[in-house]
């Protein structure tokens, strides 16, 4: 019997996300045929526009609702990691804010085996994404795919925390992503005309009739398909039955920190004894796969309100501060959010009517792991941040935890302010802070690091994104990062598109 032909694209791309979107479309406006595959739905909930209503995504079918194991340092608890799984992946369920991070983090990746990741290599990329509200400036792009916004009518109790902030002596930044980023200010964010921005809206929902693409949702990848020691395409399930997928330049996986290297792991690319261990073949002993996950932590400062809030306009998180623990370093480590809602904290009581200061830190040493659970491709993988392990984190935490308690106790709260209902007046010792950020502590929704970028022993992608030990095969997307910026993750990892698009076709 004669095989049936195989259809091919000239890349594949593995998750719309928000690497994945920028890839596609850059492929396609250089002439190429784009195959992308989604594990997700397509974006047609309306909650998903609607820069108010992701808090409705959470645990919706549009979150991958992960959870890690249990949580040694925090309790023993398992923490609740959602992930968008949608066109636009995480940039569908997120909160909108945009924000690089500081110069630092990139000349620290360039420093440590990323030549071309540096600053000054990556800040035209993050502006060609742009198409920045303000226009063309030494900091912001004009005319790229991305609408960044300003909160032009922020919500009383964001103002609030900026007035508060600013009388305990913290400095207004006018812009997070511009000459000084630590600071108070108001964010801006990925928002036009009252509508979310996301990735996929951005990138590709613009050229969806362009013939040369071919978009497959609801399709879950479980391996690449390798052919003398070359990716040539990927198996993926669409309901109980199995397809394939293939490309005649390229597979790029951009699952986002836990599907590309979920992926790789069943795709027998990863550390020997581990992929024996679950029975998975191994194909590649590349030990860094999986390993080095790591995220921003958040814990939740919660305040009862003395009357209901009034709506607001924009993303529900307008105002932030970057702060830093030592002056001597270069950047923030922490990074105190205000939400003009109840953002709980877990097994904290709920008010009916509050705000959220929520203390974060944004330079974890806390490193942990991704393993398969088992080789069925649908199984959740073992997801542990280690979260705590390292001293640093929790003592900077417990920082940012008095930070925000003397923000949210300053007179600029007076009107709104009815009771602290976490940590609550009982907790008053650092001892009770650091057992309050223990049980308290989440995912400030970074999560970065598992197919790590470098060039030592434990680097699964070279500085070219390429997978080590397999030809035609890249990952772009969080998981890459060597080490999480000091800022929100959406705009490095779109700009990490942008850097991959130019390495693929640098390469074509
Ligand atoms: C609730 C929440 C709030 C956040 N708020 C902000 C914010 O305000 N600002 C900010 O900058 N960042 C925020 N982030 C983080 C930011 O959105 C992410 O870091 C970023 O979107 C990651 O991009 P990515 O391309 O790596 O992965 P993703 O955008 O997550 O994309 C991965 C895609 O791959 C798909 N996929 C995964 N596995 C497979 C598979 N096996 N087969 C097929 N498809 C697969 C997924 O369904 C998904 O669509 C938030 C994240 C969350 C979850």
């Amino acid at each position: 019997m004669s095989q049936p032909t195989r259809v091919e694209h000239d890349y594949l791309v593995v998750g719309a996300g928000s690497a994945g979107s920028v890839i596609a479309r850059r492929l396609l406006d250089a002439g190429h045929s784009v195959h992308v595959v989604e594990a997700g739905s397509k974006d047609d909930d309306e909650r998903v526009h609607s820069p108010q209503g992701w808090p409705l995504l959470l645990q919706s079918p549009l979150d991958w609702a992960l959870m890690t194991v249990p949580q040694r340092h925090a309790d023993n608890r398992s923490l609740y990691w959602p992930r968008g799984k949608v066109l636009g992946g995480s940039s569908s369920l997120n909160g909108m804010i945009y924000i690089r991070g500081h110069r630092s983090d990139y000349d620290a990746w360039a420093h440590t085996g990323c030549p071309g990741w540096d600053w000054d290599s990556v800040l035209p990329l993050f502006k060609r994404s742009e198409d920045h509200v303000d226009g063309e400036s030494a900091w912001h792009g004009k005319g790229g795919p991305l609408p960044v916004g300003r909160i032009t009518e922020p919500h009383p109790t964001a103002a609030a925390f900026v007035e508060a902030a600013l009388a305990l002596g913290h400095e207004h930044t006018e812009d997070f992503n511009g000459e000084r980023m630590v600071g108070v200010g108001f964010n801006h964010a990925t928002i036009r005309d009252g509508r979310r921005m996301s990735a996929w809206q951005s990138f590709v929902a613009p050229l969806l009739g362009n013939p040369a693409l071919t978009v497959t949702t609801g399709a879950h990848v479980h391996r690449v398909l390798m052919e003398d020691g070359r990716a040539v395409g990927v198996e993926y399930a669409v309901g109980g039955a199995l397809h394939r997928a293939y490309a005649s330049a390229e597979v790029v996986l951009s699952g986002g920190v836990i599907g590309s290297a979920q992926t790789l792991l069943l795709s027998g690319i990863g550390p020997a004894r581990h992929l024996r261990e679950v029975g998975v073949e191994v194909t590649v002993d590349l030990p860094g796969v999986g390993e080095n996950l790591h995220d921003h932590l958040l814990v939740s400062n919660v305040y009862e309100a003395s009357r209901p809030l009034p709506p607001g306009k924009a993303n529900l998180l307008e105002s932030q501060l970057f702060a830093s623990t030592d002056a001597r370093r270069p950047g923030p480590d922490l990074q105190p959010l205000f939400l003009h809602l109840v953002y709980p904290a877990e097994s904290y009581p709920v008010p009916e009517h509050g705000y959220t200061i929520a203390p974060g830190i944004v330079r974890p040493l806390s490193r942990g792991t991704l393993r398969l659970a088992s080789a069925d491709p649908e199984a959740a993988p073992l997801l542990d941040p280690n979260v705590l392990s390292e001293r640093y984190d929790l003592e900077a935490l417990v920082d940012a935890v008095e930070l925000c308690r003397e923000i949210g106790g300053q007179a600029a709260f007076d009107t709104w302010r009815k009771a602290e209902v976490a940590p609550g007046p009982e907790a008053r010792t650092r001892d009770d802070l650091r057992a309050y950020v223990r049980r308290a502590v989440g995912t400030y929704h970074h999560q970065v690091g598992t197919c790590r970028m470098g060039q030592d022993s434990l680097s699964v992608v070279d500085p070219e994104l390429r997978v080590y030990g397999v030809q035609g095969l890249r990952v772009a997307d969080a998981s890459v990062m060597p080490s999480v910026p000091s800022g929100n993750t959406n705009a490095p990892s779109i700009m990490i598109g942008e850097k991959a698009s130019d390495l693929i076709l640098a390469a074509s």
